[in-house]
C-alpha cells in the first residue's frame, strides 16, 4: 500500500475531515497533504498545519510554476494541492491523503489514474445543511453557495469506484478503512 495516492472527496459539510482525522488516528502510516487556499483562516486554523494560506497572487505564480498537481475554483475561492507535499511523503514511504472537491477530483483521475477514488455521499441534503449550520463555521451565504455546489457534486459520485455513506460515523469510518486497507 506504500506510495498510494487516496482521493477523498463529496460535498461540503459531508464530513470527509471527520472521516480523514479518525483514519489517520488507526493508520499512522498514511498523512494528509496540506492544501493551498485563497481563503481566509477560521478561527483556530494555522499556516502550513490546516492549509498553506496564500493570496491570488502567490497562488496564480505557483500555477504558472507549474507546482500544483490540481487547482480549482469552488466558491468563489482557490484550492489546490501541491506537489511538494505529495512527493516528500511519497518520497518518505507514506501513503497520502488528498481531501479535495470533485473538480479537483476529475485532475487526478487524469494525471494519476492509479490514485484510489472515494466518494462520501450524505444521507440526504438536507443532512448537509444541518450539519453545516452545526458546524458553524460559515455564514448563510456561505452556505447557500456550498450547498448549491453540492448539488452538481451528488449528481456526480458514480464517477468514483467507492462510495461511502456517511450516516452514522463509527459505520462509515469502518466502511473508509476497509478500502483504503484493501488498496
Ligand atoms: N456521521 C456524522 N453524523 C453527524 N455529524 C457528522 C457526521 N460526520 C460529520 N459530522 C459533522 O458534520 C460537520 C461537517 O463535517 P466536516 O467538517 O468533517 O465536513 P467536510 O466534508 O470536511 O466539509 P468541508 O468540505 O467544508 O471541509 C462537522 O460539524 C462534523 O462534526
Ligand atoms: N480541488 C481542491 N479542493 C480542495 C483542496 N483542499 C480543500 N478542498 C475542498 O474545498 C472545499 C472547501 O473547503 P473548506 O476548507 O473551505 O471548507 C472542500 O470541498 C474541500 O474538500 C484542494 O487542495 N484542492
Amino acid at each position: 500500500m506504500s506510495g498510494t495516492v487516496f482521493v477523498i472527496t463529496g460535498p461540503s459539510g459531508v464530513g470527509k475531515g471527520t472521516l480523514i482525522r479518525t483514519l489517520l488516528e488507526r493508520m499512522p502510516e498514511l498523512e494528509l497533504a496540506v492544501s493551498a487556499t485563497t481563503r481566509s483562516p477560521r478561527p483556530g486554523e494555522e499556516h502550513g498545519v490546516h492549509y498553506h494560506f496564500l493570496d491570488d497572487v502567490e497562488f496564480d505564480r505557483r500555477v504558472i510554476e507549474g507546482d500544483f498537481v490540481e487547482h480549482a475554483e469552488y466558491s468563489g475561492r482557490r484550492y489546490g494541492t501541491l506537489r511538494s507535499e505529495l512527493e516528500k511523503r511519497i518520497a518518505e514511504g507514506h501513503s497520502v491523503v488528498l481531501e479535495i472537491e470533485v473538480q479537483g477530483a476529475r485532475q487526478i483521475a487524469q494525471t494519476m489514474p492509479d490514485a484510489v477514488r472515494i466518494f462520501i455521499a450524505p444521507p440526504s441534503e438536507e443532512t448537509l445543511r444541518l450539519r453545516l449550520v452545526g458546524r458553524g463555521t460559515d455564514d448563510m451565504d456561505q452556505i447557500e453557495r456550498r450547498l448549491e455546489v453540492a448539488k452538481a457534486e451528488l449528481a456526480a459520485q458514480d464517477e468514483f469506484a467507492h462510495i461511502v455513506h456517511n450516516d452514522r460515523l463509527d459505520e462509515a469510518v469502518g466502511e473508509l478503512e476497509r478500502i483504503v486497507r484493501g488498496a
